[in-house]
């Protein structure tokens, strides 16, 4: 049975990409796109109902999975709409803050909702392995990120690279409200070992680079995730959406449920 599926921000890179596996795969059913006015010319050639707010597309695809990449605000407003209707919704959405993060899991109690700021398999497997790299070489080496992304993004540092972040600063029991240093300027002195950087790069059009550094005496450990296309970023978020259809509510899902078989 084919996944019918509504697709918020469907002129952007992310909906553009997601429209197009969706009509390629038997699997799903491209039941409605939603997209602002100013942004909508040409979605009608997509061949399903184009609306402008979620509702509306709703009342077309009562049955549909909704998935957002598209703005905090944005995202927020179609969560509260999912959750009064009862539709699942995959969200990919990043520079949520923590006011936002915390309405998310509070919604996902009764709706059922999957949130990752990287849908990639690669970006999820550094969140497992980075806590036992860290582990092995010790606090004498210090941890800094690294992130590149295409010059239209909006938010920094990324999503992923504040995800690895909390992933490190957790695995030496440290609280990154209190560890994180978001580029450094001025005088800012020698760098205490109980820190974690986390910088972000903008430029061109590269679609996701993310690099833990590990800084040891006499050597150094890097770790990078490059992501090629945003086709692997869709992949996940289509997959995940297959997978909340059969879930019930349970909190805010994420990568660990889906691919690490957390229940
Ligand atoms: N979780 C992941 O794996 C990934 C997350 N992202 C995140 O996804 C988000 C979107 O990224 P991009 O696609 O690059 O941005 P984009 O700017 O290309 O696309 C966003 C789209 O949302 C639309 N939009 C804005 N307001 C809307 C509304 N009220 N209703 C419907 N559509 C609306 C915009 O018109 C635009 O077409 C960002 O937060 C980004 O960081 C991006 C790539 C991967
Ligand atoms: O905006 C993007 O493009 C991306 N955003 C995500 C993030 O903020 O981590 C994921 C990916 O790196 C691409």
């Amino acid at each position: 049975m084919s996944v019918p599926v509504i697709i918020m921000g469907a002129g952007g890179r992310m909906g553009s990409t997601l429209t197009r596996l969706a009509l390629e795969s038997e699997k799903f059913v491209l039941a409605g796109v939603v997209e602002r006015a100013e942004y909508s010319a040409g979605l009608e050639s997509l061949g399903c109902p184009v609306a402008h707010d979620l509702e509306d597309a709703l009342a077309a695809a009562p049955e549909a999975v909704v998935i957002d990449f598209t703005a905090p605000e944005v995202t927020l407003a179609a969560a509260r709409v999912a959750s009064r209707t009862g539709n699942p919704v995959v969200i990919g959405t990043t520079g949520l803050n923590g006011a936002q993060i915390a309405e998310l899991e509070k919604l996902a109690v009764s709706c059922r909702m999957f949130w990752s700021p990287n849908m990639s398999v690669g970006v999820y497997a550094l969140t497992r392995i980075l806590p036992e790299l860290s582990r092995i070489l010790g606090e004498d080496y210090d941890m800094e990120i690294t992130e590149i992304h295409h010059h239209h993004k909006k938010d920094a540092p990324s999503g992923t690279a504040v995800r690895l972040a909390q992933v490190l600063a957790g695995a030496r029991g440290w609280d990154l409200a209190d560890v994180g240093n978001y580029g450094r300027h001025g005088l800012p002195g020698a760098r205490p070992a109980r820190e974690l950087g986390v910088h972000a790069l903008r430029g061109g059009d590269v679609v996701g680079d993310h690099t833990v550094y590990f800084f040891g005496p006499g050597e150094r450990v890097e770790v990078t995730h490059r992501a090629h296309s945003r086709e692997n970023f869709a992949r996940g978020a289509l997959r995940a959406a297959v997978w909340l259809i059969t879930r019930e509510p349970g909190g805010l899902y994420g990568m660990d449920h889906l691919l690490g078989g957390l229940a």
